[in-house]
């Protein structure tokens, strides 16, 4: 089969030929490059009028030169999400191309077009999808025919945050290749050594299939990047200096917003910014990197694939691919060709969907600036074998030796002694990926808050372990050994309604827990129902919050709402039928918490989907 694929969503005109039998993609692209500022939609859809027809003219005339005048056997476009007018024309040029060749239409989700290049590029199985793009930033897992948004940003899009810090500075956009070079010489300049030499040519102009291949250093290679020390931190990103920048993780969701602002100000106080943008990247990266470390260890995936036009950043690849190693994942970031936003995915996809009946109507091929990852069903997935699906975590399973050690995503945790006297030592270690200064103060701070608030919280009346030691010079605490199994390893409405309780009353105490995830949760099945007064060796509760080292004291409505957002998260994001459990949840919460949290959890979900 082969298939015709045309991009517009916002910046990118593109057109591209995939033939399913060859593995060969050949793309077409036009950028639109504003004079001034970032993306004007009326000035994009401009050029998408007229960039798209000449695009595909160009593929078209390729393909029949090499294969014959049926060279088509189906037409794919990008249905969104994207800025509507360009979409529209995109679909509009869709629809006329697919009539005039008399061959299927094929209506592809752009998001998950990025994360499937990944996967079709890497062989992999079932890998998480991190897509870093200009207007988006989330993580993806394959759950039950879905693609399930496990983390997503809560404001800006990665890219977006970069450039508005490029804006701010008067640069040109895009602006992510040139925070990249400015970034690479700062961190040159303290190091005696490193890779000044990108140029920040991104974007690239109008070329076709084989120059962009050469246009880049590190084009061709699409396995791991990491040109550090092996430790994956370069020896001059290690001696670079960093400024203290907000770094915002709520579970597996992130916010930009506060470092946008803060590197704008830093600008305007006259910090070089060649310091600002290596301390941008720094932060911006090590934050998407935690948050798919997280998401690794919540699935128990074993596979990451990079997608999207911040994925073209050397950094960003280098520290995940270091996480990954560390971790014994696999990590796969395509060629940049098919990770800014390029019509070769869209024909890929397209094929797939197309081989397994998945083409619509003209009718019914109507875009949508909206379209969510999630709300695609995954057709041409479908004849996997379930035993390939993780269903969810099991890392605390009932045939699990409890005593065996066991890795969070962020620590190591050893279990000691029998009976009562049994004991967690959990060491927050060390991170090689991100820069030695925010490693040294995130393990620190995170350590200092979870011992805490553990104790706060139980004093509220929130089942947590007893705290016996802190040491902060090796991030380690001691605590009690709680529960028999993570909530994750069996999702059951009576506990998921003691967390909805819990909560609320952590936050009548104005504590938030910051990552309440289905992990962070441990289980007693048939343990008593205790209230107030719990701790003492006749009370056993039958659930328990661990895991406090992202909480902080607030008395906002919108943190509170936060916190439940992550609970709910983590519980679509693992359970095949979710709703009972979120309405368990919800009433936990409703019958011992403020009516004004669930309502502005409400707005909080609305706002994680994408504008
Ligand atoms: C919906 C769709 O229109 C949108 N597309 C999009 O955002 O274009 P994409 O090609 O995936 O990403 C562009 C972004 O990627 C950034 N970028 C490009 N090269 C970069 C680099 N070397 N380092 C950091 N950012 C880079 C640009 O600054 C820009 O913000 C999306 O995928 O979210
Ligand atoms: N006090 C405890 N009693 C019993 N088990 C515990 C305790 N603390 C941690 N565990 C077990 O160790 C696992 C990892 O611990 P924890 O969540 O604190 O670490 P983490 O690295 O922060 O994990 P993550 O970032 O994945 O949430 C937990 O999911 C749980 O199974
Ligand atoms: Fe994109």
């Amino acid at each position: 089969m082969r298939v015709l694929g045309i991009e517009g969503t916002a910046w990118c005109a593109s057109a591209a030929l995939y033939d399913a039998e060859t593995d060969a993609v050949l793309i077409e692209s036009d950028p639109y490059e504003p004079d001034s500022g970032g993306i004007h939609p009326r000035e994009a859809a401009e050029h998408m009028s007229e960039a798209i027809p000449e695009v595909v003219d160009d593929v078209l005339t390729a393909a029949e030169a090499e294969y014959g005048p049926n060279a088509v056997d189906a037409v794919a476009f990008s249905r969104g999400p994207g800025l509507g007018p360009c979409l529209r024309i995109v679909g509009t040029a869709a629809r006329a191309l697919a009539g005039t060749l008399s061959v299927p239409l094929v209506g592809v989700n752009h998001m998950v077009a990025h994360l499937e290049i990944g996967r079709h590029r890497s062989g992999f199985d079932n890998p998480v999808c991190l897509n870093a793009s200009g207007a988006n930033a989330h993580l993806l897992g394959y759950h039950d025919g879905r693609y399930r948004v496990l983390g997503e940003t809560m404001d800006a899009g990665v890219g977006n945050a970069l450039d508005k810090f490029t804006r701010h500075v008067g640069w040109s956009h895009p602006g992510g290749p040139k925070v990249e070079a400015a970034a690479a010489e700062f961190a040159a300049a303290a190091g005696g050594r490193g890779d000044g030499s990108r140029d920040g040519d991104g974007d690239g102009s109008r070329v076709g299939d084989g120059d962009e291949d050469r246009s880049r250093d590190g084009d061709g290679d699409e396995s791991r990047v990491g040109d550090g020390d092996g430790n994956g931190n370069s020896g001059s990103v290690a001696a670079a200096d960093l400024l203290d920048l907000p770094y915002v993780v709520k579970g597996m969701d992130f916010s930009f917003s506060g470092i946008s602002s803060a590197a704008n100000d830093a600008a305007d106080d006259g910090v070089p910014v060649e310091e600002i943008c290596f301390s941008l990247q720094e932060h911006v990266f090590a934050m998407l990197t935690e948050v798919s470390e997280r998401a690794l260890s919540l699935t128990g995936a074993d596979e990451l694939v990079l997608g999207g036009g911040v994925a073209q950043n050397d950094r960003l690849r280098e520290m995940l691919a270091a996480m990954c190693e560390a971790r014994g994942a696999e990590f796969h970031a395509p060629e940049p060709r098919f990770l800014r936003d390029n019509a070769g995915m869209i024909a890929v996809l397209g094929a797939k969907m197309a081989a397994s009946g998945d083409t619509i109507p003209i009718a019914e091929s109507r875009v949508d600036p909206d379209f969510r990852p999630d709300q695609v069903p995954v057709t041409w997935r479908s004849g996997e074998s379930v035993a390939r699906e993780r269903g969810g975590s099991e890392p605390d399973g009932a045939e699990r030796d409890p005593e065996a050690d066991r890795r969070g995503a962020e620590a190591t945790v050893t279990v000691t002694g029998t009976g009562d006297e049994r004991r967690v030592i959990k060491r927050r270690v060390e991170k090689a990926y991100r820069h030695p200064e925010l490693d040294r103060t995130l393990r620190r701070d995170r350590t200092v808050a979870e011992a805490r608030l553990t104790s706060e919280a139980r004093r509220a009346g929130v089942p947590t372990p007893l705290v016996y030691d802190v040491d902060l010079s090796d991030a380690t605490l001691t605590l009690g050994y709680v529960g028999e199994r993570d909530l994750a390893a069996a999702l059951d409405e009576r506990p998921i309604e003691a967390v909805g309780r819990y909560l609320a009353r952590l936050h009548g105490a104005g504590i938030v827990h910051g990552d309440p995830t289905t992990r962070n949760v441990r289980v007693s099945p048939g343990g008593e129902k205790v209230g107030r007064s719990v701790g003492g060796p006749e009370a056993t509760p039958e659930t328990y919050l661990i895991d406090f080292g992202l909480g902080y004291h607030t008395g906002h409505v919108e943190d509170h709402a936060m916190d439940l957002h992550v609970f709910e998260g983590s519980i679509r994001a693992t359970a095949t039928d979710p709703e009972p459990l979120i309405a368990a949840f919800e009433a936990g919460y409703d019958a011992a918490g403020d009516g004004e949290v669930l309502d502005r959890l409400r707005d909080v979900a609305d706002r994680g989907r994408y504008r």
